[in-house]
């Protein structure tokens, strides 16, 4: 029921009349209007917003998605909702417009569209608010900028240390990859450079002035990971979301995605991504619209993919979309020609960030070395390496300083890689030949022995403290010591 304010009244006409004055006066004031149909398609503009949009001519742009135009229009959001936007600060052409955006109904409240006012030069009152959003606006793109420069990475192919002849041949084909600019594969167990590799092949590639976009799929909850991927579209959810976000995808537009752990993504988003790497294109969620993107993936995982595959796990045509350039991180056990190399540059880091003097490695800690079969590879190395410094402040550490810190369970290499290389015996007496295994017992027991002899001659005889250095009781300590026969040691 329309409201009557008195029969001698023309309502209707006043309306209309009220209406045309209203479009009249914004027509005149305005920088420039438009109007979207319902699915968000520009169905008119007028001149004045086409010049200062730097068009041809208005009609050039009729039926288009209006974020073709405006990529940052809100227009769709507010079609969408049925809810006005009345005042809004958008930036467009890198000038700062007040902007109100109303929806369009028809006579029975169904939305038709939307209508926007972009409003600026005669609204002098508005110009301490316009001035302070340009201000903020341009710590916004600083602090953008900033970011940028953190996600260019920061390490390069060297940084990858080893000096074996199979870490030598990785990094010749990281370089090759590099040079590709194709879908790349790192295949390796956890803490074997896999990441750090990523970061050297986007740093010497193509991309390296872009974007190092990094995203751990096994960290991400499943029912997160699609929008953290493809992003989400303004006004598509209510909440923290409303104002939408882009996507990891976006975010590395021009430059490089590196997905770690690709094994443990859902298949449901397996079946989209592959369609993004072979459309280049992606919709963010609650988006009916495509956006384009040049994106290099580079993924990683600890898995068995070929397993995951065989087992249904994973899709096998996104396995072989993937595994276009496979390279293979073999663990720290099988390269231990790289260690000595790696512990040096690892130890010249801690001294760096921790100030202290940088420790070096005795022999008998580098045999102990040769010897461990490193489950957590190069990571496990750096933490015993900073756990080590912690415990002494002796600048050789030996391998008495890792007793306690590398698993007794991890100390023989397991049979895959004895035989690749012959390192000394270490003073633990442990054996690292195929020649040297005999019963464990025997081995124990002269570990053992080893031990305590070592813990006692640093503690000039205090039982005590060796006792609470080893973890032992006093009395295990001297019957220990009476059984290995170790008095002479004291
Ligand atoms: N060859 C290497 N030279 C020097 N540092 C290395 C080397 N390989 C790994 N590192 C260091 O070891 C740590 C673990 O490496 P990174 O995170 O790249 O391993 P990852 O294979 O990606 O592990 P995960 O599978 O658990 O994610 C990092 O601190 C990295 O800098």
């Amino acid at each position: 029921m329309k409201a009557s304010v008195g029969s001698h009244w023309d309502v209707d006409g006043i309306q209309r009349v009220g209406m045309e004055s209203l479009l009249d006066l914004f027509d005149d004031s305005c920088e420039g209007t438009m109007a979207v149909d319902d699915h968000g398609r520009i169905v008119w503009m007028n001149d004045k917003y086409a010049s200062f949009l730097g068009l041809k001519s208005a009609d050039s742009v009729l039926g288009k998605a209006v974020e073709e135009i405006i990529p940052n229009s809100r227009m769709r959001e507010v079609v969408q909702s049925g809810k006005p936007i009345l005042l809004d600060i958008m930036m467009i052409r890198d000038q700062p417009l007040v902007v109100m955006r109303i929806p369009l109904k028809d006579d029975s409240g169904k939305i038709i569209g939307a209508i926007g006012f972009a409003l600026y030069d005669r609204l002098q009152q508005l110009k301490p608010l316009v001035s302070k959003f340009a201000e903020l606006q341009w710590a916004l793109a600083s602090t953008q900028k900033e970011l940028a420069k953190l996600r260019h990475t920061k390490y390069s192919i060297s940084n990858f240390v080893g000096v074996s002849p199979v870490s030598l041949e990785l990094k010749h084909r990281a370089r090759r990859a590099a040079q590709l600019d194709t879908t790349v594969l790192l295949l390796g167990e956890t803490g074997t450079g896999k990441e750090l590799l990523a970061h050297g092949i986007h740093a010497a590639s193509g991309r390296a002035g872009k974007p190092f976009v990094g995203i751990n799929i096994a960290a991400v909850p499943e029912t997160l990971l699609e929008a953290e991927f493809f992003g989400v579209a303004a006004g598509a959810y209510t909440g923290a979301e409303r104002k939408g976000r882009d996507g990891k995808f976006k975010i590395a537009d021009g430059g490089t995605l590196f997905l770690d752990e690709v094994g443990d993504m859902p298949l449901q988003v397996q079946a989209k991504l592959l369609r993004v790497l072979q459309e280049q294109e992606i919709e963010p969620l609650g988006s009916n619209t495509i956006i384009k993107v040049d994106v290099r993936v580079i993924a990683a995982t600890s898995h068995d993919l070929k397993q995951l595959v065989a087992d249904g796990k994973f899709r096998s045509d996104l396995y072989y979309r993937l595994n276009v350039l496979p390279i293979v991180l073999p663990p720290l056990r099988e390269r231990i020609a790289d260690i000595d190399a790696i512990c040096e540059n690892l130890l010249e880091q801690i001294a760096t960030r921790t100030g202290m003097p940088q420790r070096e490695l005795t022999p008998s800690a580098r045999a102990l070395f040769a010897s461990y079969g490193w489950p957590g590879n190069v990571r496990e190395l750096r933490n015993a390496l900073e756990q080590a410094g912690m415990l002494t402040d002796s600048v050789s550490l030996s391998a008495e300083h890792f007793a306690t810190i590398l698993p007794l369970d991890g100390m023989v290499r397991p049979a895959s890689c004895i035989g690749q290389a012959e390192p000394a015996p270490t003073e633990a007496g442990v054996a690292t030949s195929a020649a040297a295994v005999r019963p464990l017992g025997d081995a124990i027991a002269e570990l053992e022995k080893s031990m305590i002899r070592t813990a006692l001659q640093h503690a000039a005889g205090n039982k005590a403290k060796v006792a609470r250095q080893l973890g032992i009781s006093r009395a295990t300590l001297y019957q220990k010591i009476d059984d290995y026969q170790l008095l002479s040691d004291l």
